[in-house]
């Protein structure tokens, strides 16, 4: 067997440089958050190569900035618990017990998990949620737009909210110094109480709020589906919604869309869901032509840039 590295050409290095240093040039000192999805952060070889990716960033002039989910490591500590977990269209239903659990997984547990993850690879990185310096101000979620009709329909769904308010000093005082912060999907209402957040959606509604340059959103599937399963490369704001009302996308894709048109519609470039499970998709993405996801932007674009 050959075990000696494969050494790409003088051309090939030539033209993989030649790619990326106009894509590099295009970030610098832009911020560019990105959601790291609890089903891509399963495996620890993929998470060191995310955290890799994110110092990379960080030392090339870029400005990112880490939202994480949590989902699956949620589910699995509410059944050692034995406490049952129900999801109305894509968000857990989250009653006192859960909402205590969600909280020490999502801001204890998987965020220092991710900060450690990160300072092992050369970064300094520093765990925030919602709740720290008013990050988010978010109210209980009471009514949703039912995914056929769109017509709002009452829910009452616990502890779950949506943000209200972003108040991003506390990011952008992190992130102006050679810090990078990390920052769990919790915040409190303006009574105090702790609400679960959809990490998509805390994601977008920080993107919005900062007009970041990009928002990624890795997770654990190619990117958008269509109905037999083939990858949609690009979604204009209409086309995506038309996938919700059709059924083709449907459980925690339908917050992840949703966040993604309330994005693009504040201004934002382009949001793109991307493979968590192909490493260093971050770094493909930003710095190679064709990325490895769906892009979702206000129309087509010929080029992601
Ligand atoms: N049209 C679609 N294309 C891709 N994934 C879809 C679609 N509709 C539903 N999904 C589901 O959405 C999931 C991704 O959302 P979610 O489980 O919340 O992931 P994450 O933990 O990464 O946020 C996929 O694993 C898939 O099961
Ligand atoms: C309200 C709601 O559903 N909150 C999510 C928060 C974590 C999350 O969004 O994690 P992923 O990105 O890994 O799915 C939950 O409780 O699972």
């Amino acid at each position: 067997m050959n075990t000696s590295p494969f050494v790409p050409s003088p051309h090939l290095q030539a033209r993989i440089l030649a790619e990326a240093l106009p894509h590099l040039i295009q970030y610098d000192e832009q911020t560019v958050i990105i959601k790291f999805g609890g089903h891509a952060m399963g495996d620890a070889a993929l998470a060191d190569a995310f955290a890799k990716d994110v110092v990379y960033l960080k030392q090339s002039g870029v400005n990112p900035i880490v939202v994480h989910g949590g989902g699956p490591q949620i589910a699995a500590m509410l059944k050692k618990l034995e406490i049952k977990s129900d999801f109305v269209h894509g968000l857990r239903v989250t009653d006192k017990p859960t909402v205590e659990v969600v909280e020490m997984v999502l801001s204890g547990l998987i965020n220092k998990d991710i900060v450690s993850a990160i300072n092992r690879q050369g970064g300094k990185a520093v765990g925030i949620s919602g709740k720290d310096a008013n990050l988010m101000i978010a109210s209980r979620i009471t009514e949703m737009p039912d995914p056929q009709s769109n017509l709002m329909q009452a829910v009452d769904i616990g502890y779950v909210g949506d943000p209200v308010e972003v108040n991003p000093h506390i990011v952008d005082v992190i992130s102006k110094s050679d810090i990078i912060p990390v920052i769990a999907p919790v915040a409190a209402s303006r009574d105090g109480e702790t609400l679960n957040i959809n990490a998509d959606s805390f994601a977008s509604a920080l993107a919005a709020r900062m007009k970041a340059k990009r928002l990624l959103l890795l997770t654990d599937v190619a990117g958008v589906l269509d109905k037999s399963g083939e990858l949609i490369s690009q979604l204009t704001i209409e086309e995506a919604r038309g996938l919700i009302k059709d059924g083709t996308i449907s459980g925690g894709m339908i917050p992840k869309i949703e966040g993604c048109i309330e994005v693009v519609e504040a201004g934002v470039e382009a949001v793109v869901i991307i493979d968590g499970r192909v490493p260093h998709c971050v770094l493909l993405e930003l710095f190679t032509a064709h990325g490895v996801g769906t892009l979702l932007g206000r129309a087509r674009y010929k080029s992601k840039t």
